[in-house]
């Protein structure tokens, strides 16, 4: 699965952009704020529907213009696939598949896969435990619809629960039976998320294991480990056993919503001694981690965006990176970078086509080779 053209009027700081991508490697290069992030962000859009940069669509419209239009062309399972996205200063987004709208734009996520390493992964290690979470969870149900399900059903009866809580407070008043019903739910829901989660961190584990001994050529040991209190005690049991503590709270001090992810280095978080290029080196393997797992559930090779991933990484680990992703399990990939020397030195690797493009304050040029 590739996209073959983009095309782009007023989307950010670009004014109109035509291009023309290859299927395998495809490089921006440019000085810093020039608009190599943009175009990236441009090509996510198309698959999620959204910016990862800009939550505030509004925001993605050039300044001082009223609508931006981002289309792609992409060949996906052997058919061509027109998509577009339309967006009018304080109206609704209008998302199409081949001239058709769609109803509901969750009905578009996972038609177009992909994977992007940004700098602001690094929230992954450094931010609270909802990041990663989130990181979980989107990986789980993206393509486990039953699972984003559970976890809808089990947020809702948890903000059932904790409003009730906060009923009793103010009222000064508690019934056992009517939190009863929420804490059936949280449990019923709970358990099985749980399970969903050990699953899916269990199968990611050795594949970003072998990706961080490959860039880091084995030098470091590292582990993720799931923290959950449903290890523990059972979930019944604890919610019963906190009770009083969650009326004084008045909130649900246990629970799944409580889960956290230990990134590990040796025996240590390595969000309190990793160093920032170990750090980089992590969420690379974690997200190419991502890439293997989504290829195989989608039986489709993602797209994969990278967006200044060179930086912070000594010249072995960028060799590593390269050579890696040079390989043909990858399939179109976009990189972003200020100079060509680590481009030059990916393109010597890559035994196939590749596309250049210089992007200078919102215009893009391919530079012929
Ligand atoms: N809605 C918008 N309208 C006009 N310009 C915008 C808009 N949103 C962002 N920009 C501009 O886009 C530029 C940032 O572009 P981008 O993040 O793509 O840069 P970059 O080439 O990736 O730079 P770096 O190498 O520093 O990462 C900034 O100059 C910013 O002001």
């Amino acid at each position: 699965m590739h996209i073959q053209n983009l095309s782009l009027v007023n989307f950010k700081n670009f004014e109109e952009a035509g291009l023309s991508f290859s299927s395998n490697l495809n490089c921006f290069i440019g000085n810093n704020g020039a608009g190599k992030t943009n175009l990236m962000d441009a090509i996510y859009y198309l698959s999620f529907c959204k910016s990862f940069s800009n939550s505030v669509d509004g925001l993605n419209i050039r300044h001082d213009q009223d609508f931006f239009v981002i289309q792609g062309k992409y060949q996906r399972l052997e058919q061509e696939e027109n998509i577009y996205c339309g967006l009018k200063r304080g109206q609704k987004k209008h998302f199409k598949r081949n001239k058709k709208d769609y109803k509901k734009l969750s009905e578009h996520i996972g038609l177009l896969p992909l994977i992007l390493i940004t700098p602001s992964d690094n929230d992954l290690i450094m931010g609270g435990s909802d990041e990663r979470r989130r990181f979980l969870d989107s990986l789980i149900s993206q393509y486990d619809q039953l699972y984003l399900d559970h976890l809808i059903r089990y947020n809702r009866a948890l903000l059932q629960r904790n409003k009730l809580l906060k009923h009793f407070a103010s009222e000064r008043f508690f019934n056992e039976e009517s939190l009863g019903v929420w804490s059936d739910q949280l449990v019923h829901y709970g358990k099985l998320i749980h399970e969903k989660r050990v699953e899916y961190l269990e199968k990611l584990q050795p594949i970003f294991q072998q990706y961080y001994e490959l860039i880091s050529s084995g030098k470091e040991r590292i582990e993720m480990m799931h923290e959950s209190s449903l290890y523990e005690n059972d979930f019944e049991q604890q919610l019963e056993q906190t009770v009083g503590k969650d009326r004084m709270l008045q909130y649900t001090s246990v629970g799944i919503h409580k889960d956290d992810i230990l990134f590990k280095l040796g025996d240590y978080p390595i969000k309190k001694i990793g160093s920032q290029g170990q750090k980089k080196t992590y969420l690379v393997a974690l997200k190419l981690a991502q890439f293997d797992f989504i290829k195989e559930l989608a039986e489709m090779t993602p797209i994969l965006l990278l967006d200044d991933i060179f930086d912070k990484l000594d010249k072995h680990r960028v060799e590593q990176i390269v050579k890696l992703v040079a390989d043909d399990h990858f399939g179109q990939i976009f990189i972003t970078d200020t100079n060509r020397e680590h481009l030059d030195q990916m393109i010597a690797e890559v035994d196939a086509d590749f596309k250049i493009f210089q992007v200078v304050d919102g215009t893009v040029n391919e530079v012929k080779k």
